[in-house]
């Protein structure tokens, strides 16, 4: 299929590699405001741009009928934007905030602990996000996923970004970000009691499960009309 790229640097770069090897064409590639007429000529647009540019991109393939993937994270306050607009306009979107499969999994054991963990009150919980030091956002969305995941099942009402001021953190889960030369992506979730930790982690060694992911989400979206998440793609292939 034709792609377009909206976004190319390093995961736009990493998705091109990997697209080709797929026999996929990228045709139109762009790391600044879009080209309507160029963008027309893609089957599918996979968005990995910048927080401010996301919802503009994404909307600009509804406009064109063109089914987008976007895993730009940082721009969720107009997320339900997007999707009301998808609706009104009969496009295709997948968003995700991670689209590597590892990962996906590892919501699904997040999932499963936070559940097993949810009346154990001697434990609190405690998240830990290290990523390279170009990234724009923190958390990153990945850590802000997982922290959801953990509040729909226990006791805890919202996250807040460690080492900010902020008064109240009662049922509120931490977030650390930490930001460290060429690390792709690596998320800690810790329980912790005076007695023991129970710890699970997933490391990205490069990006190559983001945009494997991202590829198989356009390939999967291509022909459908709707929202859908990374869950939908999953649920068809594993
Ligand atoms: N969902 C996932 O699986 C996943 C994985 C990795 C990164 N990400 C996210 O993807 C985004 C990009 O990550 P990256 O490491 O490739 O960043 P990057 O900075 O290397 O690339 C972003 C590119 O977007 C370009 N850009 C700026 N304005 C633009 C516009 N209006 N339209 C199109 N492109 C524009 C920038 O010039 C840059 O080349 C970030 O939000 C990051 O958090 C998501
Ligand atoms: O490199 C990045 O930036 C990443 N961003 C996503 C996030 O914010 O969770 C996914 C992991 C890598």
């Amino acid at each position: 299929m034709k792609i377009a790229l909206l976004g190319y640097g390093r995961m736009g770069k990493t998705i091109e590699e990997l697209a080709i090897k797929r026999g996929h064409e990228i045709c139109y590639k762009t790391s600044t405001a879009i080209d309507e007429e160029a963008l027309k000529e893609a089957d599918v647009a996979i968005d990995f741009s910048v927080p401010n540019a996301a919802f503009t991109n994404i909307t600009m393939c509804f406009k064109l009928n063109i089914p987008v993937v976007s895993g730009t994270t940082g721009w969720l306050d107009n997320y339900d934007k997007a999707i009301e607009i998808c609706h009104k306009s009969n496009g295709s979107f997948i968003y995700a905030s991670n689209f590597s499969i590892g990962v996906n999994l590892f919501f699904k054991l997040n999932k499963t602990l936070a559940h097993l963990m949810a009346n154990q009150q001697d434990y609190a919980v405690a998240l830990k996000e290290i990523h390279h030091t170009k990234k724009l956002d923190a958390p990153s969305g990945t850590a802000i996923t997982l922290a959801e995941h953990i509040i729909d099942a226990t006791d805890n009402t919202k996250w807040h970004l460690n080492n900010q001021d902020s008064k109240d953190h009662t049922n509120s889960i931490g977030i650390t970000a930490e930001r460290t030369p060429d690390v792709p992506g690596t998320h800690t979730i810790s329980y912790s009691s005076k007695i023991d930790t129970i710890e699970i982690t997933h490391t990205a060694h490069t990006r190559e499960g983001f945009a494997l992911g991202a590829i198989i989400a356009a390939e999967w979206l291509k022909d459908k009309t709707g929202v859908f998440t990374m869950n939908d793609v999953l649920d068809s292939i594993i």
